[in-house]
């Protein structure tokens, strides 16, 4: 059995097997198509039984993937978010007032962190195309809440509407610094505290509401890039590159699991 998971996102499409969320390949899609060639060749090659993905963006990408896998009579599911997920080791609640209208992907990187970091309530920050910050409540061993969460342009957007909106300014990104001295640096560090900013607000809303101490847990595209300037202000800060993929694969396992079961 290859479960083939994949993670679709505003600007790149992250898929592994399952049992190999560990190492995921990425794709920067851009909503163009130019990969689509290999990236159906390797999959192909895989001989998967099965398609779990979540999708959040590029309609016209996910329409294609749809039809590669009906036309090679690949079992599809494109996952949606729960009202809770609920297995023997793990429950993750859904608090959003619509449960339905929460980001796949931010359900998806809540379930993979609830499984990555066990025993504490997380703010799981997601840098991709948007930085988005979740509260993930623990509100007893091994039972989570999706508590609340914040969306934010990611960096690199931020970055583009500050240049297109003021086109006088040199599209350059300089180094962060403590007091910048030229409009590049100025730039980037206002880019990366605006990011940073952020999250350390986030947390502290969260610990004063929460009454404890809560785990710092990034994932994204531009995590790597933000890990470093934020863990100067978090330093217990945990970076996985894969938690939508992981949360995938709980989903995955599950429904493994209820199938053996039938
Ligand atoms: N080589 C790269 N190409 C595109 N984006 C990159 C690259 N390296 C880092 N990034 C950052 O990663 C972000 C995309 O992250 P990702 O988690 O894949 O987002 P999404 O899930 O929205 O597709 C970009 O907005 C950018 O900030
Ligand atoms: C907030 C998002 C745009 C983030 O997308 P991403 O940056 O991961 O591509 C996506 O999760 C989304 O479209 N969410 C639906 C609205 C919500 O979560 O409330």
């Amino acid at each position: 059995m290859t479960v083939l998971l994949v993670d679709l996102g505003n600007t790149a499409l992250k898929w592994s097997v399952l049992g190999s969320e560990e190492e995921p390949k990425t794709v920067v899609h851009r909503a163009q198509s130019h990969f689509k060639k290999d990236l159906y060749a390797a999959w192909l090659a895989l001989n998967p039984t099965r398609v779990v993905g979540s999708t959040v963006a590029a309609p016209a990408l996910a329409f294609s993937a749809t039809k590669f896998f009906n036309d090679h009579r690949i079992p599809w599911e494109w996952v949606r978010p729960q009202k809770v997920f609920e297995s023997d080791e793990v429950v993750l609640e859904n608090r959003y007032a619509n449960p339905m209208q929460l980001g796949a992907d931010r359900w998806h990187a809540a379930l993979g962190a609830v499984h990555a970091a066990q025993g504490e309530s997380l703010l799981v920050v997601h840098t991709g195309t948007a930085t988005t910050v979740d509260s993930i409540e623990m509100t007893a061993p091994g039972r989570y809440a999706f508590a609340g969460g914040r969306i934010a342009p990611g960096i690199t957007l931020m970055q583009k509407g500050l240049f297109e909106g003021i086109p006088t300014l040199p599209d350059a990104m300089g180094e962060a610094t403590d007091l910048p001295k030229s409009t590049a640096d100025a730039v980037a560090t206002g880019l990366i505290d605006a990011q940073v900013g952020l999250i350390v607000r986030a947390k502290h809303v969260f610990e004063r509401t929460a009454g404890r101490p809560v785990r710092v847990i990034m994932a994204g595209g531009a995590a790597a890039y933000l890990a470093p300037h934020l863990r100067q202000e978090v330093p217990d800060l945990l970076v996985h590159h894969n938690l939508v993929l992981r949360g995938l694969a709980a989903r995955a396992a599950q429904k493994e699991e209820k199938e053996n079961h039938r």
